[in-house]
C-alpha cells in the first residue's frame, strides 16, 4: 500500500460527491475549500447535477463502473490522508462506497455529509428532483452501511430529521436525534443548527465526540454546543459542503477532530460574512483562507455541565505578555538555583498527593518564601489549596481541574492562574475563564510527561498563538530547548516553558541564562 503522503508536501484529501454545474456547492466547493486550506484535492464524482443558484434541473448518477474506476485509480497513486463524502446518488452507490472504503482505506478518517437537499430546495437524491418533504420523512437512502466506518457525520436539521424519521422542533429534539444517530453510527456527530428556525441570533451546532484516542479522556464521549453569531445572509450556497470538506482538510493536516470542527466552523463563518451573489439566487461562500481570528471561533458549552463550583467573578492577576523563559522544576534546590539565576516566573511541579507536614509541603512553603525573597512570581502546580494557604503568586492547573477546582477561591485570593491546553478546543475552553496565561502544549515529543495527545508541532503552534495571543499571554511547552528555540520564537508565541532543557543540563543556571538571553534576542537580527 502507498505510504500516506510521502510524495506530496500538501496532504491529499478526496471528495466523493456530486458535481454542481453552478460552481457553488458539491465537488466544486470542496476543491476550492481544499485548495484554500493548503490541501491537494482529488475528486470522485458520484453524480452530475445540472443546477444554478435557483434550481436543480437534472441529476444523473455516474455508472457503478465509473465510480469504482475513480476510486481504484486514485488509490493506486494519490492515497488520501482524509476523505469527505457528500452527495450519494442512490442506494447501490452507498452500499458499494461503504464496503469499498472499509476494505481499501482502513484507518483513513472519513467525514460524511449526508446531503439530501440543496440550499435552493431541490432534492438531490431523487431522480426527478422533486422535494417531497424536508421535514420528518425518512430519507430514501439507508446510511446504516456506514455505521462504524466513519469518523464524523454532519447532518443539518432537515437531514437529521430524515435520517431519524422524526420532526425536530427544538434543541432538545435535536439533541435526542443526534444521540440516536450517535448510538447507530459510532464515531462523532455534528448536528448542525444553521437551519433550525427556533435558534435565533446564534447558530448552535451540537458536537458529540466519539472515543477519540488522541484527545483528552475528559472530552471523549462528551457533547458540546458550539455557537457562532448567525450571519445574516442569503448567500449560503454550498455551506454544508464547505464545512465538511474544511473539516476533512484540517483533519488531513493533523488536527484532532474537535479542533478541525472549530476551525472549519470559523472558515464557514468568515465565508458567509464575505459571501456575495453570483447568479440571481443564493451566492456561494467566499474563500477566506486559514481562519486566524478569535472572533470567528465558536464559543463552547458542555452539554452536561459537571461543574459544582461558582465561576470566578473576580479576575485572576493579569500578567504582561512576555514571560520570557519559564522553568518548571520538581526540586526545591533547583528552584532556588534558578531564582538566583534570575528566573521569573518559575513553577514548582510536584506530582502526587501531598500530606500535611510532609517534605513536599515544606518544599511548597519554601518555594513561596523564596519567590518573595527574590521578588519573583512562583507558580505552584496542581496543589492549589497549599498555594492559597501559603500565599503563592499563582497556581498552574490542567484541563481536568477546570471542572473540579473552585477557581473562584484562587481569584478571591488575588492570585494568578495558568491553564494548560492541548489544541484549539481546549484553548477555547480555557479562555472562557480568562486565565493569567495559557500554556500551549506539547509542541515537540517529551519524555517528562506521558501525553494522550500528539505533539502540536510548529505550524499548529503558530496558528494557536495567532488566534489566542490577542486575548491572553501564551506559553509554549513540551520539548523546547536551545536548538529549536529560534523556530518556536518564529511562531509568535509570547513565551516558553522548559523542563529538561534546564533541569538535565550539566549547569542548570548557565543553561537557563543562555535560553533567557536567546529568547530576549529573538527578534534581533
Ligand atoms: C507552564 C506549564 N504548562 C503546562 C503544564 C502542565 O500542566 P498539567 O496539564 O496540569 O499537567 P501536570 O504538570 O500537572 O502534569 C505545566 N505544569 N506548566
Ligand atoms: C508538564 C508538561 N506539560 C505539557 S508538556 C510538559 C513537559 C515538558 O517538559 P520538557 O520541557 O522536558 O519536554
Ligand atoms: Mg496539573
Amino acid at each position: 500500500m502507498a505510504k500516506i503522503n510521502d510524495m506530496a508536501a500538501k496532504p491529499i484529501v478526496w471528495t466523493i460527491a456530486g458535481s454542481d454545474s453552478g460552481g457553488g456547492a458539491g465537488i466544486q466547493a470542496d476543491l476550492l475549500t481544499l485548495q484554500d486550506l493548503g490541501c491537494y484535492g482529488c475528486s470522485v464524482i458520484t453524480a452530475i447535477t445540472a443546477q444554478n443558484s435557483v434550481a436543480v434541473t437534472a441529476v444523473e448518477p455516474v455508472t457503478p463502473r465509473m465510480l469504482r474506476a475513480q476510486l481504484e485509480t486514485l488509490k493506486a497513486d494519490l492515497y488520501p490522508s482524509a476523505v469527505k463524502i457528500g452527495l450519494i446518488a442512490n442506494q447501490p452507490q452507498l452500499d458499494f462506497l461503504a464496503d469499498w472504503l472499509g476494505e481499501n482505506l482502513p484507518g483513513v478518517p472519513v467525514i460524511l455529509d449526508p446531503v439530501m437537499v440543496a440550499s435552493c430546495g431541490g432534492d438531490l437524491q431523487s431522480p426527478d428532483n422533486t422535494c417531497p418533504d424536508k421535514t420528518g420523512e425518512r430519507s430514501g437512502l439507508d446510511f446504516s452501511p456506514f455505521a462504524g466506518k466513519i469518523s464524523l457525520i454532519t447532518p443539518n436539521k432537515a437531514e437529521l430529521s430524515r435520517l431519524i424519521g422524526r420532526l425536530l422542533n427544538d434543541d432538545d429534539a435535536l439533541e435526542w436525534a443526534a444521540n440516536v444517530l450517535w448510538q447507530a453510527f459510532g464515531g462523532s456527530i455534528l448536528a448542525k443548527g444553521g437551519d433550525c428556525p427556533w435558534q435565533q441570533s446564534k447558530a448552535r451546532d451540537l458536537l458529540l465526540l466519539g472515543d477519540i484516542a488522541t484527545i483528552s479522556p475528559l472530552h471523549r464521549r462528551q457533547g458540546f454546543w458550539l455557537s457562532n453569531e448567525r450571519v445574516a445572509t442569503v448567500h449560503n450556497h454550498g455551506s454544508g459542503c464547505t464545512l465538511s470538506s474544511a473539516i476533512a482538510a484540517f483533519v488531513a493536516k493533523g488536527l484532532v477532530l474537535p479542533d478541525a470542527v472549530l476551525l472549519a466552523k470559523a472558515y464557514v463563518f468568515e465565508g458567509l460574512r464575505q459571501a456575495s451573489a453570483v447568479g440571481s439566487g443564493p451566492g456561494p461562500l467566499a474563500r477566506t483562507g486559514m481562519p486566524e481570528s478569535l472572533a470567528a471561533m465558536a464559543s463552547i458549552h458542555r452539554l452536561h455541565e459537571s461543574r459544582s463550583h461558582r465561576l470566578p467573578t473576580k479576575g485572576f492577576t493579569r500578567l504582561g505578555h512576555d514571560l520570557g523563559v519559564y522553568p518548571v522544576v520538581a526540586d526545591i534546590d533547583m528552584l532556588e538555583t534558578l531564582l538566583e539565576a534570575g528566573a521569573n516566573p518559575i513553577q514548582l511541579r510536584i506530582k502526587g498527593e501531598i500530606g500535611p507536614g510532609s517534605a513536599a509541603e515544606a518544599d511548597i512553603i519554601r518555594a513561596i518564601a523564596l519567590g518573595r525573597q527574590h521578588r519573583a512570581r512562583v507558580f505552584i502546580n496542581d496543589h492549589w489549596r497549599l498555594a492559597i494557604s501559603h500565599g503563592a503568586f499563582g497556581v498552574h492547573l490542567g484541563q481536568e481541574d477546570i471542572e473540579a477546582v473552585p477557581l473562584d477561591a484562587i481569584a478571591e485570593a488575588g492570585m494568578a492562574l495558568g491553564l494548560s491546553s492541548h489544541g484549539l478546543f481546549e484553548a477555547l475552553l480555557a479562555l472562557e475563564l480568562n486565565p493569567s496565561y495559557l500554556a500551549l502544549g506539547h509542541i515537540f515529543p517529551t519524555t517528562t510527561k506521558e501525553m494522550p495527545s500528539k505533539p502540536q508541532g510548529l505550524e499548529t503552534l503558530a496558528l494557536l498563538a495567532k488566534i489566542v495571543s490577542t486575548a491572553v499571554p501564551t506559553v509554549a511547552i513540551g520539548g523546547i530547548e536551545a536548538g529549536n528555540l529560534p523556530e518556536v520564537a518564529a511562531t509568535g508565541v509570547d513565551s516558553i516553558a522548559v523542563v529538561r532543557a534546564v533541569t538535565e543540563a550539566s549547569e542548570p543556571a548557565t543553561a537557563f541564562r543562555a535560553l533567557a538571553d536567546a529568547w530576549e534576542m529573538r527578534n534581533a537580527r
